[in-house]
């Protein structure tokens, strides 16, 4: 896919660090990447996930680097600019909040590094954004995880970023925190017109987030591309596993209240999803994880599974698992994936090519 220019970043950074009794580590990473939506940056710890934003933010400085981000360059063989004359916001895994200062003190802060002054309705859009109102007059030792990273991320805003950075903020939640904050960032993702460079190791959290995924390898980019066309993938090392499984973009066009269910048309395929409560029309994104996936031969009208579709096998990969294999299934225009025993392999005889019925056991809605 080829990003007009002047509407997407170019980043390249080759960078080598080699500290006294560790392994080298090479990063060197050149990619194109859409100046819109969110690109999670994905990949094993060490991968160098973080010390690629890092380069993009200038807190490190590539041996060779190239970064222009919307025509605007910020580092070439000439020059590099300092991290302070970047317009960029930073989230960190943990939020650095100002203790001595209430959220809106931090907040203030914030309004006086912008460039441009800060309208009061900007401010008030930010705050209402990550629904922050009710806490502003609190210092941040008298707020949860999640809302301090709510206010650190409305602080990161408030400086009119023309691009954002979030190096996995939800990592130091806990699961009731995280689900809590998740959807504020789902919020970003739709009202934002900037782009979001997105750190996680979290296939969950990516599913939900992210438009664009880069993935690396030992400070290598292996994959890119839109998030359904490069979680439909099987040769990846970094999302091969438990976790492994399509994303599909979906509509809500019928609901049975009876049964509280909802059909959702995914391109030519449609699902019966669990209704939890979106009108007809509700565009959402469903996770078919590979191990909810199963293969028939025939329909199987008996099957107590509501979900069949008719597919063809496009290839087939070893899984992590020594007694596993991922299929890649063609189903209408999209990829589903089934991760079966080898023994299945061999007792149904599967072959590239083959017609088959694949059941779906749950499918997961990730907004
Ligand atoms: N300050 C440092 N000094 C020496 N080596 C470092 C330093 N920071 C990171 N590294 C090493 O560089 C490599 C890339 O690290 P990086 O933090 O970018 O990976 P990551 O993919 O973000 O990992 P994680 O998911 O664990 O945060 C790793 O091998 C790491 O051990």
């Amino acid at each position: 896919m080829s990003i007009l220019s002047g509407t997407s970043i170019h980043a390249q950074f080759r960078l080598t660090r080699q500290s006294k009794g560790l392994a080298p580590f090479e990063l060197d990473v050149a990619t194109e990447l859409p100046a819109q939506g969110v690109t999670a940056i994905f990949g094993h710890s060490g991968s160098g996930k973080t010390t690629f934003l890092r380069c993009v933010a200038g807190l490190e400085r590539a041996q060779s680097g190239y970064l222009e981000i919307e025509g605007q360059v910020w580092q070439d063989a000439k020059q590099f600019m300092p991290t302070h004359k970047r317009p960029l916001g930073y989230v960190f895994q943990e939020s650095s909040l100002f203790e001595h200062l209430t959220a809106f003190g931090n907040l203030k802060f914030a309004i006086k590094r912008a460039e441009e002054p800060t309208s009061s309705e900007d401010f008030d859009r930010i705050v209402s954004l990550m629904g922050i109102e009710p806490i502003l007059s609190r210092y941040p030792k008298q707020l949860s995880g999640g809302e301090r990273q709510r206010v650190a991320i409305a602080r990161a805003l408030l400086i009119q970023p023309r691009i954002l950075l979030m190096d996995e903020p939800l990592a130091s939640l806990d699961n009731a925190r995280k689900q809590e904050i998740l959807p504020y960032l789902a919020k970003l993702r739709t009202s934002l017109d900037i782009p979001i460079l997105y750190v996680s190791h979290a296939v969950d959290e990516i599913a939900q987030l992210a438009d664009h995924v880069m993935v690396l390898e030992s400070g290598k980019l292996v994959a890119q591309g839109a998030l359904s066309e490069v979680f439909s993938r099987t040769d990846l090392r970094a999302l091969s596993g438990f976790d492994t499984g399509a994303v599909w973009q979906g509509q809500v066009i019928e609901r049975e209240p009876q049964w509280h269910l909802a059909k959702v048309a995914c391109g030519a395929s449609n699902l019966w999803v669990r209704d939890v409560g979106d009108e007809v029309g509700t565009k959402m994104r469903l996770r078919i994880l590979a191990r909810d996936v199963s293969l028939s031969r025939s329909e199987a009208d008996e099957s107590s599974i509501v979900n069949r579709l008719p597919v063809t096998i496009l290839d087939i990969t070893p899984d992590q698992d020594a007694a596993m294999v991922l299929i890649r299934l063609a189903s209408a225009e999209q990829v589903l994936i089934a991760r079966l025993t080898k023994r299945s392999l061999d007792t149904m005889q599967l072959a590239v090519g083959q017609s088959l019925w694949a059941q779906i056991k749950s499918v997961a809605i990730v907004r």
